[in-house]
């Protein structure tokens, strides 16, 4: 019997973030491997014309659920949609929504987050630093809570080339910018934010290193954990291989480079690519929250959970492969017009966030995420499994590529062989366009230039003298 899943099994568990990528996963494993635990509270805000009601069903109807719903038939009547938006100072919770918190909550997994770079730091510092802060201040309240696990992110510390599993200070203490966010006005936060944010790059790292601090001062009590995943990708094997359903990290690169919109990408080939599958994230999380609520740490425990250190993949790897097996559906290039210039700014704006990343590697310490494998039974390491030694790069991502296909893009896969033929068309194009244009080049070239009909004449000369040696060497022979 899996001691992880029998534990959940009987618990209330609070989820922020559900609605996102990782809190998806996170929650549809609750439920498949501990369908008669309680109740999952999600923190959810209407969105796009729809209540947070209808939010949840669209989820539970989604590819993603059906294995949950062979194993948890009455699973909708588990999840409890709570109306919270944290971008409120008091996260805009009812009062009996709060009570039942409260009283009921026996895990909190913290993962409602802006993960966007270029996020204003007034709202990079309210959803990320000052909700954490209001969830801490909850779970300080809460009579039966257990365990609280805050997901942060590996790079919170990539100032630093070497990262340990401890919490580092930034220079201004968050209480203090909390503070200055109620009175300074947007733009000159704007012009503040490059001093504050240092040699970070970018208000969503610098708030998630905040974060961590907030939860270092306002634990109390609590039994808490901070989880650091690193570039969280598609799944690895759970439920199936590749499912993934957002752009973030290098999933939007992949699909610009498959559609034929980007064609290079400055990268260090030699960069370590950290990635780490988000479903090797959510085994890491539950493995997490039952070990900090059984055996309480007495201080909060830092988790790692990369790959580089363990498994490397390096971006050349990962652009090679992709190339290989990413097929374009559509070829635009040489199409122009506004839709076009929009979406190439918009590319580029990606890529100019994206290659800080990709143009570094870091050392991150794993000592603690490699003393939990240890702790558990080997029912439990199967089940929940984080250990990424065995994952295979080249299969992971040919497979994430084709469930970019199939899950985000939900194109047909019958067509892929067709798409085959299609690239291979494009590309012997692309061949004959380039061999023209240098063709062109080169003959308006002589006719400008004294040099390049110089260059031009050694050429000729040489291949020249080249056959006639060849002929003579053979008519010796012969
Ligand atoms: C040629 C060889 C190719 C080989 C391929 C190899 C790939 C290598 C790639 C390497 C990537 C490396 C990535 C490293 C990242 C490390 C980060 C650390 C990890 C983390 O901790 S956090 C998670 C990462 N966060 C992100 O990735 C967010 C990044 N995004 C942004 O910050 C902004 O979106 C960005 C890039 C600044 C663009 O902003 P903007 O121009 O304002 O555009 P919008 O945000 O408005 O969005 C445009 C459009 O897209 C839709 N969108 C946006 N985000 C999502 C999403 N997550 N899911 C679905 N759709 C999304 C948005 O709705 C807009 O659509 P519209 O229809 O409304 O126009
Ligand atoms: N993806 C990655 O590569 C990595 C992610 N992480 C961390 O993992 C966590 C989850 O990230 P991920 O799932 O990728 O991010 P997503 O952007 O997919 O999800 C973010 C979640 O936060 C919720 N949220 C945002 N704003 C509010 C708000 N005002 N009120 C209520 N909920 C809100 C979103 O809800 P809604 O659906 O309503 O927008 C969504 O559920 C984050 O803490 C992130 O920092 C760490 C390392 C890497």
């Amino acid at each position: 019997m899996s001691m992880i899943s029998a534990f959940y099994g009987s618990k209330s568990i609070l989820i922020t973030g559900a609605t996102g990528f990782l809190g998806k996963v996170l929650m549809e494993k609750l439920f498949r491997t501990s369908p008669d635990l309680k109740v999952i509270y999600i923190l959810v805000r209407p969105k796009a014309g729809q209540t947070p009601q209808q939010r949840v069903l669209q989820i539970l109807n989604s590819k993603l659920f059906e294995k949950v719903k062979e194993v948890c038939p009455n699973v909708h009547k588990k999840i409890r949609a709570i109306y919270a938006d944290l971008d409120q100072n008091d996260l805009a919770i009812s009062k009996e929504d709060m009570q039942e918190l409260l009283s009921y909550t026996n895990i909190i997994f913290h993962c409602a987050a802006t993960v966007r770079f270029d996020d204003h730091l007034r709202h990079a510092m309210q959803l990320n630093v000052s909700a954490t802060q209001q969830l801490l201040l909850m779970a300080n309240q809460m009579t039966k809570l257990e365990a609280f696990v805050h997901i942060s992110t590996a790079y919170a510390n990539c100032n630093l080339k070497y990262i340990d599993e401890v919490i580092y200070s930034c220079p201004v203490e968050p209480k203090k910018i909390m503070d200055s966010m109620e009175w300074l006005d947007d733009s000159i936060i704007e012009d503040i934010t490059p001093k504050l944010i240092g040699d970070r790059p970018n208000t969503y790292i610098y708030t998630k290193a905040l974060a961590e601090m907030v939860v270092q001062k306002e634990s109390g009590n609590l039994n808490m954990a901070i989880i650091r995943p690193s570039i969280v990708g598609a799944t690895w094997q759970e439920p199936f291989p590749g499912w993934i359903d957002n752009i973030n990290g290098p999933t939007g690169l992949i699909i610009a480079a498959g559609k034929g919109f980007l064609r290079a990408l400055r990268a260090t080939p030699m960069a370590v690519a950290d990635l780490v599958p988000v479903d090797i994230v959510v085994n890491l999380t539950l493995a997490v929250g039952w070990y900090t609520a059984v055996q309480r740490p007495k201080s909060t425990l830092i988790y790692h959970c990369t790959s580089g250190n363990i498994n490397p993949c390096n971006w050349g790897k990962m652009g090679h492969k992709h190339l290989m097996c990413i097929v374009p559906t559509s070829y635009l290039v040489g199409v122009t017009g506004p839709w076009m210039t929009k979406l190439m700014n918009r590319l580029l704006r990606t890529l100019s966030m994206l290659e800080y990343f990709i143009n570094r590697s870091w050392d991150w310490s794993t000592y603690n995420t490699e003393m939990l494998m240890f702790e558990l039974s080997p029912e439990d390491q199967k089940l929940f499994n984080f250990d990424v030694r065995h994952l295979n790069w080249m299969e992971y991502i040919e497979n994430y590529v084709l469930g970019i296909k199939m899950y985000l893009l939900k194109e047909d896969m019958a067509k892929i062989p067709e798409a085959k033929q299609h690239f291979k068309k494009l590309r012997n194009i692309h061949y004959l366009f380039n061999t023209a244009l240098f063709l062109i080049v080169w003959r308006l070239l002589i006719a400008r230039s004294q040099i390049a009909r110089n260059v031009w004449f050694f050429i000729v000369s040489f291949c020249y003298k080249f056959l006639s040696y060849f002929r003579a060497s053979s008519t010796l022979n012969a």
